[in-house]
């Protein structure tokens, strides 16, 4: 299908660059023409030498392969993606990573929930999944993620990688096998912890370095709803719990351990979201600002914000649930 006809207005392009962008305005069709314009506006098109129709079909192909699951479909894969994008120029990280890098953060965004069966690790392994037993544990999802990736990357038709050298296809596989293993939240502390190590003599020359960088950006990609407009980032909320309590629903059933933030009888949108932005949100946000002081009023306002409404939400609830009491 010859997609190059389809233009995407200036207007709708600085739009694609924020981090207000609303994807309930956009059908899949159209995100995958956005998508496809941000390898454009990154000009990886030339420089990576990308034949564009085999970008559509690339796209295409990693579209079939998102799940109809509540949270973990092929509308999150575009908000990582369009937050990462929206990061890479917020941060100018054009003028300090090379453009293969820049390429990598794209690409991985875009891919890291391939196939998503809409049932976290705990499950996988606690259920003994085929997954859980192809994985040994480790990691199951992210590391089937990173193989249908690489999956559709083998057929001729969409490969967008068939032009790299070999140096830079290795360089490339390393990158995006980092960054999409580095979105299991069980690597939360880890990965943290090292980058907090290395932000006082942070050096962009350093491999190391920036490889910890893009591990960290694309963890701050994965679970940033909340520094978006309440508008974008409600109906985000109810996509995740609808599958976190599909998930304990079904590990009920199983008589199947049930994690308290996924129980429906424990959890409310207020509680789960107040300790979540304390303790896991803006800690990872603010030291990230250490390094990027940009971040501070495009992303890390906006989840303070979030996070008053949460509490507020919260003493209002308790407030209500004291008088019935009473
Ligand atoms: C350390 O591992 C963790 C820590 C926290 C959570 N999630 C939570 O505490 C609660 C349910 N809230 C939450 N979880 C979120 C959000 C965005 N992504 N995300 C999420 C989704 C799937 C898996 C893990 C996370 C953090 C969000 O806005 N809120 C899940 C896993
Ligand atoms: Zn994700």
């Amino acid at each position: 299908m010859k997609f190059t006809k389809v233009h995407v207005s200036d207007e709708v392009r600085r739009e694609l660059r924020k981090q207000s962008f609303d994807n309930w305005q956009w059908d899949d069709p159209e995100m995958l023409i956005l998508l496809r314009q941000m390898y454009i506006d990154l000009n990886l098109i030339g420089k990576l030498n990308i034949d564009i129709n085999v970008l559509h079909e690339w796209l295409y192909e990693v579209y079939r392969n998102y799940n109809i699951v509540p949270f973990h479909n092929f509308k999150h894969c575009f908000m990582v993606a369009q937050m990462m994008y929206g990061l890479t120029w917020l941060i100018d990280l054009p003028s300090k990573l090379d453009t293969l890098e820049i390429f990598t953060l794209i690409t991985s965004a875009i891919c890291h929930d391939l196939d998503h069966p809409g049932y976290n690790n705990a499950y996988q392994i606690n259920a003994k999944t085929e997954l859980a037993l192809r994985y040994n544990d480790i990691s199951p999802l992210e590391n089937h993620h990173c193989a249908v990736a690489f999956d559709i990357l083998k057929k001729d038709k969409t490969n967008i990688t068939k032009d790299f050298s070999r140096d830079q296809f290795k360089r490339f596989r390393d990158g995006m096998i980092r960054c999409i293993l580095a979105t299991d939240m069980a690597k939360h502390n880890e990965i943290l912890n090292s980058f907090k190590t290395i932000i006082p003599y942070f050096d962009f020359n350093d491999k190391e370095h920036k490889s910890v960088l893009m591990m960290v950006l694309m963890k701050v990609s994965d679970i940033s709803n909340e520094a978006r407009p309440l508008s974008v980032a409600m109906p985000w909320l109810d996509c995740l719990l609808t599958e976190f309590f599909n998930q304990s629903d079904l590990e009920k059933l199983e008589g199947l351990p049930v994690a308290p933030f996924m129980d429906r009888e424990k959890v409310s949108k207020s509680s789960s979201q107040v300790g979540f932005i304390k303790f896991v949100l803006l800690p990872l946000f603010e030291t990230v600002g250490k390094l990027f002081p940009q971040l501070e009023n495009a992303i890390i306002e906006p989840v303070r914000d979030a996070l008053a409404y949460y509490t507020e939400m919260q003493r209002a609830l308790e407030e209500e649930k004291a008088k019935k009491d009473s």
